[in-house]
């Protein structure tokens, strides 16, 4: 579990918001995700995350509810049956804040394909691999 709380702040001088999110995938398996209402989330509204234009669509706020990101672990043990959100946060010049909650498996859970996701025309995609070697990877990538 690992829990993400953003600001978007203002600028001193231009009241320009300075802070958004690059288009991403989490990494994990399921993303609880809650923002104070002021838009800027986009989803994007594609299977394949490779393709070209993207189609970006707003997230609506939803009072009370959660919003929920499948991760990119939760796509390599479903063999992308569920694929993850490509998602971002675009800057709208007003101050804005959300808190993410990273539902992952325990560090030595082997995440490998579910029998019910796999067949003889659709193989596994993805070699198994430990939940934690697999965000420590991830991280690495990101972080250096
Ligand atoms: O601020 C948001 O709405 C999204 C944050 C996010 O994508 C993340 O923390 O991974
Ligand atoms: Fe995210």
């Amino acid at each position: 579990m690992f829990i993400n709380l953003m600001s978007g702040e203002l600028g001193s001088s231009d009241e320009e918001l300075i802070y958004g999110a690059s288009a991403h995938s989490d990494y994990g398996m399921t993303t609880l995700l809650i923002t104070d209402g002021v838009p800027g989330l986009q989803a994007c509204v594609c299977r394949e995350k490779s393709r070209e234009p993207r189609v970006w669509e707003d997230v609506p706020h939803v009072n009370g509810c959660f919003i929920v990101n499948i991760g990119d672990m939760m796509e390599r043990w479903t063999n992308c049956l569920f694929r993850s959100t490509l998602h971002r946060v675009m800057p709208t010049g007003q101050e804005r804040y959300s808190m993410a909650f990273f539902l992952d498996p325990n560090p030595d859970c082997i995440v490998q394909c579910l029998d019910s996701c796999c067949s003889e025309s659709w193989p596994p995609r993805f070699p198994a691999i430990r939940s934690w070697d697999y965000l420590a990877e991830r991280f690495r990538l990101t972080y250096g």
